[in-house]
């Protein structure tokens, strides 16, 4: 069973000047995606552990913080201590997937692991017991406002399939290119919990773009 459709917009091409003021303009999303890239794990550098922070600070929403960096298990745990409810490092740059994720439960969070478009299910069908969200990209992670992979819709629907099969209530999330042109087919194809950036930050009404996204999410899960 998926979850309701959760909107957690991506602030990554947000105005940061005004933090506070643009974080307002989202206040009816389910939470608020805070992309961390490192110009190691992927070509591009964005912020890290202060901008978290002051996310936290400044939101009453729940915080997911996407670690795009390398080095995984030395980062992802100081993310859970600055208060964000759930954290998604990339499998392909965690050593110790399982042990990260207890890690990040005992610091009383949640514990994401995200996949590159290139990366098979497989990579963590033997962990998904051990998390509370699977993140499949639907772009090539380091940039805001890129279009969404149609390829990676049979990937979605077998995510949901091991999912279920599995008897799990992990959360299914994509991220990259949703929009009102794509969040239908991601939902229809198994995914509860979308990120959008710049159709969320592009848009003039904010908060009815997130509701539109939720409204057209929940029309088309099964
Ligand atoms: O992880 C990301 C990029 O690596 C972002 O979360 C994502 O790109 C959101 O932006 P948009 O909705 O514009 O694609
Ligand atoms: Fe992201």
């Amino acid at each position: 069973m998926s979850h309701p459709a959760s909107i957690t917009p991506s602030i990554l091409n947000c105005d940061v000047a005004h933090l506070a003021t643009e974080l307002e303009r989202i206040a009816n999303a389910d939470g608020v995606h805070v992309d961390v890239m490192d110009n190691h794990f992927v070509p591009n550098l964005s912020w890290g552990l202060p901008v978290a922070e002051a996310v936290v600070r400044s939101t009453r929403l729940p915080v997911d913080a996407h670690l795009m960096i390398e080095a995984a298990d030395r980062w992802a745990p100081a993310y859970a201590e600055a208060g964000c409810q759930v954290v998604t490092p990339h499998v392909e740059a965690t050593q110790a997937p399982v042990r990260l994720a207890r890690e990040l439960h005992r610091l009383g969070a949640q514990a994401g692991l995200a996949l590159r478009p290139a990366t098979p299910l497989e990579a963590v069908e033997s962990v998904l017991g051990e998390l509370d969200l699977l993140l499949v990209m639907t772009v090539e992670p380091g940039f805001g406002g890129q279009q969404f992979i149609e390829a990676m819709l049979p990937k979605i629907k077998r995510a949901r399939n091991l999912i279920s099969e599995q008897n799990l209530s992990v959360r299914l999330q994509v991220d990259g290119g949703v929009s009102r042109q794509t969040i239908e087919r991601a939902a229809e194809a198994g995914a509860d919990t979308f990120v959008a950036g710049s159709a969320v930050y592009r848009a003039d009404d904010a908060l009815a773009e997130v509701q539109a996204l939720r409204e057209l999410a929940s029309a088309h899960q099964h």
